[in-house]
């Protein structure tokens, strides 16, 4: 399947109801189930990685394929092996590429019973699940930080509580504050104690109500479509055209001005790129305003699902770039660094990597494709960082655009609203 993407002639005057964010749902749901909780979930996404960690703590299923979804298969590895029972987990054959062995070892080391079923580092994994004695590791800080969060999680409940040494230049720290915080929700007790030392004491988690916020990362494609937007206002000589963009907003429901979400620094980035947020009572309220900046340098170790909407704003705003802080882009969904170039390529932007963590772009073109068809490599923030690209580039094809459905199950139809065209 493919789609064809157009953006609207009217001027842009959308109200999005954003999904739930991911991250903070499939945290939820394990705090929830390590409490026993029968308190409800509020707003818990409906995206595909929210359902597969939903099913997998509904009624103990013995074969759990959490499909591409990192959060769920790092979260349960570490869930199960203090759970009691066998089961054996997996995913897509990307998930069984995406690296596990720092996690494993951790959770060996404080005596889990974990067995590779095929390759070793690498899922599907067999787990045993009982009490973990140890209470002291260390582990590398710099490949991902969701198997920091998942040991974590699961400190709390084990009878000494856990001190994890972290190695290495730390990345996604804003994941791990964002986990601290939720356990400090359920009324869990962890902190960092030292600059690369976090404690969590333990004593459990309390059933309470939690509501999940909207996801700071689905929001950031709407501020791409705004600036984008501004990009082709500034192009405008007609005056009539111009005031009528002016006037273009887009309102974002769900967002709080001080979110545990690490991207909701994209609304400081975006105000570089023209894009003004203003809080509401009911979220954020988006309107272009001022001159862009004429370059872009940002280190984006900490925000590393906000690349790839950064790197296409910028090509199509013809702002050159470098971010550096991208070493975990190659083991995601897909190797997002190479996925980006070989994509910009066909629209024409001659983008560069260094070092496998950077991305770079000095505003050299390449020839671009006349009718370009966008690959999205089984990864759903490639077919919602490319579709704004309409907005430069009329009639844009994006390919398999169902992969939405990882993160943001809604996002052709909220387009729809908006008023951009999507056919078949
Ligand atoms: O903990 C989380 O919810 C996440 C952490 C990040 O992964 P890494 O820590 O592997 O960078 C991020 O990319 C992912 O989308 C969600
Ligand atoms: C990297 C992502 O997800 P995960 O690692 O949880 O599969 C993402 O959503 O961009």
């Amino acid at each position: 399947m493919r789609y064809t993407v157009s953006a609207p002639d009217a001027p842009l005057h959308a109200g999005i109801q954003l999904p739930a964010s991911k991250s903070i749902s499939n945290r939820a749901l394990i705090l929830h189930a390590l409490a026993h909780g029968k308190q409800t979930l509020h707003n818990l996404s409906d995206c595909d990685d929210t359902r597969v960690m939903v099913r997998a703590l509904q009624g103990s299923p013995e074969h759990i394929d959490i499909m591409a979804a990192g959060t769920a298969m790092r979260f349960l590895t570490a869930y199960l092996s203090v759970t009691p029972g066998a089961r054996v987990i997996t995913g897509t054959q990307r998930m069984q590429q995406r690296p596990i062995r720092i996690l494993v070892d951790a959770l060996r080391q404080l005596g889990a019973d974990i067995k590779y079923t095929a390759n070793e580092g690498f899922p599907p994994l067999h787990i045993t699940g009982s009490e973990l004695q140890g209470n002291e590791i260390s582990l590398a800080g710099n490949v991902s930080s969701q198997y920091i969060s998942a040991l974590l999680m699961i400190g709390a409940v084990l009878p000494k509580g856990l001190h994890l040494h972290l190695t290495g230049n730390i990345i996604s720290r804003p994941y791990i504050n964002l986990t601290l915080q939720l356990i400090h929700d359920f009324g869990g007790d962890a902190q960092w104690s030292a600059e690369n030392t976090i404690t969590v004491h333990p004593g459990g988690y309390q059933d309470v109500p939690f509501t999940v916020e909207s996801d700071w990362s689905a929001a950031s494609y709407w501020y791409q479509i705004l600036a984008l937007r501004g990009n082709e206002k500034r192009r405008m000589k007609n005056e009539e055209s111009l005031k009528s963009y002016e006037e273009e907003t887009i309102e974002l429901s769900g967002l709080f001005p001080h979110s545990y979400q690490g991207d909701s620094r994209g609304a400081e980035i975006f105000s570089r790129l023209g894009v003004h947020t203003e809080y509401t009572e009911r979220g954020v309220r988006l309107t272009l305003t001022g001159t862009p900046v004429t370059r872009l340098e940002e280190d984006m170790v900490d925000i590393p699902d906000l690349a790839q909407t950064f790197v296409v704003t910028c090509c199509l705003m013809n702002i050159p770039f470098r971010f550096t802080g991208l070493q975990s882009l190659k083991i995601k969904e897909t190797d997002r660094i190479t996925a980006l170039i070989t994509e910009l390529h066909k629209l024409g932007y001659a983008v560069r990597s260094e070092q496998d963590s950077i991305l770079l772009w000095n505003g050299e073109r390449c020839p671009a494709e006349s009718a370009p068809l966008i690959a999205t490599y089984e990864d759903h923030r490639m077919a919602m960082a490319f579709a704004p690209a309409c907005i430069t580039l009329p009639q844009l094809m994006i390919d398999e655009p169902q992969v939405v459905s990882k993160s943001y199950p809604g996002y052709w139809e909220d387009l729809k609203k908006a008023g951009f065209t999507v056919c078949h």
